[in-house]
């Protein structure tokens, strides 16, 4: 189909509202989907996200509906950007009215925590044949709302699709790469949400800017492990899901995932603190990661600290003192 699209964005927080925004930019209609009413009618009346996004005006072009299936109808196109743990109910829901083939593209980072489903598995169990794709890159959803520039990835097993889905999400200030590695898209996104908590907890215990590039670079290496079990491409694991999300997510408290390990890290309250992925995702991945016989010890060290098994100075005992090896092995 040539022309603007119509596009659904599931998820009124900050990413689906910068990704709303972003395809305002790009010449598309946009209509969001809030899950409660009175933040759909903050959007639509103030053209302002106060809780997700305060402080950042929003295109007045922008509406949000809490009804979703007034946002799906009559859309060529969706964006799922609702928390991971939360998918499943959503696009169960979306299922009663979205047409089979309108392609879905999954915005969440994570895996879900009861069945170790990649965002992809749960979407393909709840919309059967609906086209899926996957995007994700370094975006934090204040830069992008905001107008500044970044790149993503836009994935699917259709490749073509990928393409398609790539040059219409691309915006003055978003630039979308195409792959056909979905697999390899979502595992650098989920994991590095993980890997930013033992980043941040490194920079938090004051254990200097030296350990916090050693946890990164030893974090990633287990990516690698994770993903190419998967079967992920390690092209795509050095990209911009992978290392790319990687790289922004371990070195900036605008991350709520290095936030969240920082507080870890300094001893402090980790109540009331905005949604950090990763804590939903660390166990997850620990467990899948054992299954395979996969060695993951900074994302066994996360999980231990966030189950409380662990304080942040033992981990890191732990992992100083753990066997001495070959770095390629
Ligand atoms: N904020 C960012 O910079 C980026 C976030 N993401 C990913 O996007 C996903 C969403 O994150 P954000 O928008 O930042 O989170 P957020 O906390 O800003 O917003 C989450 C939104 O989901 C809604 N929600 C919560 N539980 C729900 C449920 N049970 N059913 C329906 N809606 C529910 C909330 O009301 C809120 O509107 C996450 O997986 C995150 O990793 C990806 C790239 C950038
Ligand atoms: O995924 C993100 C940037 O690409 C956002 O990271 P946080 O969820 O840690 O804020």
């Amino acid at each position: 189909m040539n022309g603007p699209w119509t596009i659904a964005v599931l998820g009124a927080g900050a990413w689906g509202t910068a990704l709303a925004l972003t395809a305002l930019r790009a010449g598309h209609r946009a209509t969001l989907w809030a899950r409660r009413a009175d933040l759909a009618h903050d959007i639509t009346h103030t053209h302002e996200n106060r809780r997700y996004l305060p402080g950042i005006a929003l295109n007045p072009r922008l509406a949000a509906l809490d009804d979703m299936a007034a946002v799906l109808s009559g859309a060529d196109c969706v964006l799922a950007a609702v928390p991971a743990q939360n998918l499943r109910d959503v696009l169960a829901t979306a299922s009663a009215t979205l047409a089979r083939d309108v392609p879905v593209v999954l915005c969440a980072k994570g895996i879900e925590r009861g069945t170790g489903r990649l965002m992809s598995q749960v979407a393909a169990e709840t919309l059967p044949g609906n086209p899926i794709a996957a995007l994700s890159g370094p975006s934090f959803a204040s830069d992008v709302a905001s107008g500044l520039p970044t790149a993503v990835t836009v994935a699917s097993q259709d490749g073509a699709l990928a393409a398609e889905l790539a040059a219409r999400l691309s915006a003055p200030n978003l630039r979308c790469y195409s792959s056909d590695d979905l697999i390899g898209v979502e595992i650098g996104g989920a994991l590095k949400n993980v890997l930013a908590i033992a980043a941040g907890a490194t920079s938090g215990a004051g254990l200097g800017a030296s350990a916090v590039a050693a946890m990164i670079t030893r974090g990633f290496v287990e990516l690698r492990r994770v993903g190419v079990a998967f079967g992920a491409r390690p092209e795509t694991l050095m990209g911009l899901s992978g290392l790319g999300d990687l790289i922004l997510t371990c070195s900036s408290a605008q991350s709520r995932n290095f936030s969240y390990g920082l507080a870890l890290g300094r001893g402090e309250s980790v109540e009331g603190l905005p949604l950090a992925e990763g804590v939903f995702t660390a166990g997850i991945a620990a467990q899948i990661a054992r299954e395979k016989g996969i060695e993951t010890p900074i994302i066994d060290a996360v999980t231990g600290i966030l189950e409380g098994r662990l304080t942040v100075e033992a981990a890191m005992q732990a992992l100083l003192a753990r066997p001495l090896k070959n770095e390629a092995s």
